[in-house]
């Protein structure tokens, strides 16, 4: 089965969010307490998000607020040099800093990240900043979840969620969910739901849509499912880590993507290269399944390498891994 995107528009994908800094451990397999060196890259997963799909092909752009000082300049300047249309970022004027993302990389298990997230300028996004022309012109908008944390980026999202719905654009909801960005579960659920319910395409991690459904236990994919059709989603991915994902059709269908066995450095980055895969695959035509296959094929080149950003493949690695069909079996 395949999702129908409008062909008239000239952008395949824009993402809404931040875009920040990662700086991930050099020194790794040890605690950050020991760890003296640090590599920078562009991070923040709708920036990655985007950056992955122009790697793969896709005409991508970006709504952002970025500081005006060296960070938000190497950020601008990096994600226009993979081919962004960075002409939507807005600079700050308010001195509003850039946020950094510190990893740590313990075992290739055990990771964490360690943000620094305080007043940060993509919070500050405000709706007047929203450009509906821009959003028009795009087959799909990606919202990630923690641009609804505060005001004024929440009522940003909110509008471009608006524009999107009345152009005739897809949106696509990451749950992206970073606990310490919400005061607390119950806030994360109502605005959760408030765009859940009108994406066309909500993916998450089943810890996600726990917060979603404001649930401290783990819930069920069929309740999740059966709630969200009720509403506008047509495709709802389901993500479970290295046992893989699943994604389930309005109209009754199931399917499953496997992980690819690699050779896992870090955790992290999974999510976003994941996601810029499935939607390239799909908004290129591919059905759901193939989809699965390139998210998770993405996802296995990213956690085996250092970064998030700069680690996204091409078509090829990914049509290669694929093709390999080394898939981790997990009952
Ligand atoms: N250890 C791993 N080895 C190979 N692939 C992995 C591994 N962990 C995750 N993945 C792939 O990345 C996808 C997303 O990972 P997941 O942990 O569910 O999301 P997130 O990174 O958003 O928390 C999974 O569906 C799987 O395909
Ligand atoms: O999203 C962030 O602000 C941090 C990311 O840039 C970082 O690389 C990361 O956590 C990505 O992880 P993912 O969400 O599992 O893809």
């Amino acid at each position: 089965m395949k999702i129908n995107f409008n062909a008239e528009k000239e952008f395949d994908i824009i993402a809404i969010g931040r875009a920040c800094i990662d700086l991930n451990a050099v020194e790794y397999n040890r605690p950050m307490e020991e760890t003296m060196t640090f590599s920078k890259y562009v991070g923040g997963s709708p920036a990655n998000i985007a950056i992955g799909s122009s790697k793969l092909g896709l005409k991508a752009g970006f709504i952002g607020k970025i500081s005006d000082d060296q960070h938000g300049r190497f950020i601008e300047k990096y994600m226009s040099d993979v081919g962004i249309d960075t002409s939507n970022f807005v600079v700050d004027k308010e001195g509003h800093k850039t946020g950094l993302a510190f990893t740590e990389i313990k075992s290739p298990e055990e990771c964490s990240i360690l943000m620094y997230r305080q007043d940060v300028a993509d919070l500050y996004l405000a709706p007047s900043e929203v450009d509906e022309a821009y959003i028009n012109k795009s087959k799909v908008l990606l919202v990630s979840g923690t641009a609804l944390s505060k005001s004024p980026s929440r009522e940003a999202i909110l509008k471009a969620v608006n524009i999107a719905k009345k152009n005739d654009v897809k949106v696509i909801f990451e749950l992206d969910y970073r606990p310490y960005s919400w005061e607390s579960l119950e806030e994360t659920a109502v605005y959760y739901s408030l765009v859940a319910e009108q994406a066309d395409i909500v993916i998450g991690t089943r810890d996600e849509y726990d917060a979603m459904e404001n649930s401290e236990i783990e819930g069920k994919n069929e309740n999740t499912v059966n709630y969200l059709f009720k509403h506008s989603p047509e495709l709802i991915v389901i993500k479970h880590g290295v046992e893989g994902s699943f994604a389930y059709t309005k109209s009754g269908e199931v399917f499953r993507g496997l992980a690819y066995k690699t050779n896992v450095l870090k955790t992290f980055g999974a999510g976003d290269s994941y996601a810029s895969a499935f939607l390239c695959a799909l908004i290129t035509g591919k059905d759901i399944e193939t989809a699965l296959k390139y998210g998770s094929a993405s996802a296995s080149i990213v956690v085996s390498k250092h970064s998030s950003s700069e680690a996204m493949p091409t078509v090829e690695e990914i049509e290669q891994l694929i093709a390999k069909n080394e898939t981790i079996s997990i009952a």
